[in-house]
């Protein structure tokens, strides 16, 4: 029987673990499904307002939290009982709390309760996107889904390098689909032995992936370039693979990363909260070797490319929008009927939003999200190349893209960029820079510096933020 393993609660900020304490549970599963699990303590980044629009939206019957959490859980919501992730209670508790964690597991399941029958079209998830193209929504997905996607993480994630099994971290949240599909519920499946952080923290990780000879981490791209804009390479331990998703990853970057890390091979996952997980994936070294892809599609999956004005559908290698059928594509929006017909056919496809190519043997290459587009005089331009290009300045740690206004042309790229440590870097230097390498149309014609670019959790730029940061001064 394997261990599951304990660790004591990092007291305030994260620091190194301390040595495990093993507690062997019983377990009646064979010894390979068992997971091993190194939980730091955990974190939700969303909001006390956020949370509130969620419970608003999806009426919950009962909340799990921590005690450090429970603020985050507005008193407007005095009905909701509360179970606290914790071994007790304390004397001055929160009414709301109903009962902890410790009590739930202590307690003898009623044989006399029968359980309540679930059908694979019944919901299992209500995950919320994330909205940074538009209003967050409730994406349900059903027990059929969720089984789908399990089964390809299953099939398709190398679980074993060099016959060894792999041990991966867990850097991305549970709350949005990457952390979902892969760690709550794929690998924990697989029996793999998965090390979780609360949170992104560079140092941290670094301690993770040595301390347990982590072998496999699966990221979001600004973890990436936290770890190409290193001064001197990090030291990455027994680590093989990275595997990156949730957001545009440039050809430029992963150029960054081999150059820095030649010994770690970077995979690549594509997916939304609507497809419950991965619609794309590369799963092997020569898979990754095609420059820029974003990988083969995931079993069971039927995709096209389509013209996004007519939904005529397009050749290979035409770039439009992509769109994907397959038995992990979302039942619907919650309680949003509208968005759901604008968003899923009457035939089961799932309009992405996101401007793609195929080439001739099937890898899928993203460009950027058609919502994202920066229109130059009618012509568009896509944030993601721009991005891409800037980030392999040598003198830029960070940058993003936004459309500014402008009355003559419609908008224009406006580059916000976070300079290397002594950079000097001027923004005629930047505009330079890229406008020798882009067409006339692409050119980025306004530049600010800045500390850091905002991003959220899964990876994506807040690009409504810098919008209205470099409007409000209009
Ligand atoms: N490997 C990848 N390469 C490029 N883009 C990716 C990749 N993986 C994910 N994405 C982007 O992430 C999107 C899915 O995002 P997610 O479902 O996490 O929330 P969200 O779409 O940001 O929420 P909202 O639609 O409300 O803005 C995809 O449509 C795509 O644009």
């Amino acid at each position: 029987m394997r261990p599951i393993v304990h660790l004591p609660r990092p007291q305030g900020r994260c620091r190194p673990p301390p040595l495990p304490k093993f507690h062997l549970l019983p377990h009646r599963l064979p010894r390979r499904h068992v997971p091993r699990c190194h939980p730091h303590h955990h974190e939700s980044l969303n909001t006390a307002r956020e949370i509130s629009n969620q419970i608003a939206d999806s009426s919950p019957v009962l909340a799990f939290t921590t005690r450090t959490l429970l603020p985050k859980l507005s008193a407007t919501f005095l009905n909701l009982p509360i179970v606290l992730l914790e071994d007790s209670r304390s004397a001055d508790e929160d009414p709301r709390v109903v009962s902890t964690i410790q009590d739930l597991i202590s307690t003898s399941p009623t044989t006399t309760q029968s359980r309540p029958a679930v059908s694979q079209e019944d919901t299992a998830t209500l995950l919320y996107s994330s909205g940074t193209t538009g209003k967050s929504k409730g994406v349900i997905s059903t027990h059929r889904n969720l089984i789908s996607m399990v089964q390809i993480i299953l099939t398709r994630f190398k679980l074993e390098g060099d016959g060894q099994p792999e041990t991966f971290i867990c850097t991305v949240p549970m709350f949005h689909v990457y952390g979902l599909a892969a760690f709550a519920t794929g690998l924990l499946g697989s029996g793999s032995t998965v090390v979780i952080l609360s949170r992104f923290d560079l140092g941290e990780m670094l301690r993770a992936i040595s301390e347990y000879g982590a072998t496999y981490l699966p990221l979001v791209p600004p973890i990436l370039v936290a770890m190409i804009g290193a001064e001197k390479p990090l030291q990455l331990g027994s680590l093989r693979r990275v595997l990156s998703g949730g957001a545009p990853l440039s050809r430029e970057l992963i150029d960054g990363f081999r150059e820095k890390y030649p010994a770690v091979e970077i995979l690549q996952g594509y997916g939304l909260t609507e497809s419950t997980g991965i619609g794309a994936s590369t799963d092997s070294h020569e898979e990754s070797q095609r420059y820029g892809t974003a990988g083969l599609l995931s079993p069971n999956t039927e995709a096209k490319i389509v013209d996004p004005e007519t939904g005529e559908p397009l050749p290979v290698n035409r770039t439009g929008e992509l769109w994907l059928r397959g038995p992990y594509v979302m039942k619907g929006y919650y309680k949003n009927p509208e968005a759901t017909r604008s968003t899923l056919d009457s035939k089961g496809w799932l309009k992405t939003g996101d401007l793609c190519y195929i080439d001739d043997d099937g890898y899928l290459f993203v460009v950027d999200r058609i919502k994202e587009l920066i229109k130059y005089k009618g012509y568009q331009v896509a944030p993601a190349e721009l991005e891409g290009l800037l980030l392999a300045h040598p003198e830029i740690l960070d940058a993003a893209v936004i459309p500014f206004p402008d009355k003559e042309v419609g908008q224009v790229p406006m580059a916000y960029v976070v300079r290397k440590g002594e950079s000097e870097l001027t923004e005629a230097e930047v505009m330079e820079f890229v406008g020798k390498q882009v067409a006339p149309y692409k050119r980025i014609r306004r530049v600010a510096f800045v500390a850091s670019i905002p991003k959220n959790p899964s990876g994506k730029i807040l690009r409504k933020d810098l919008i209205s940061l470099a409007t409000s001064k209009l």
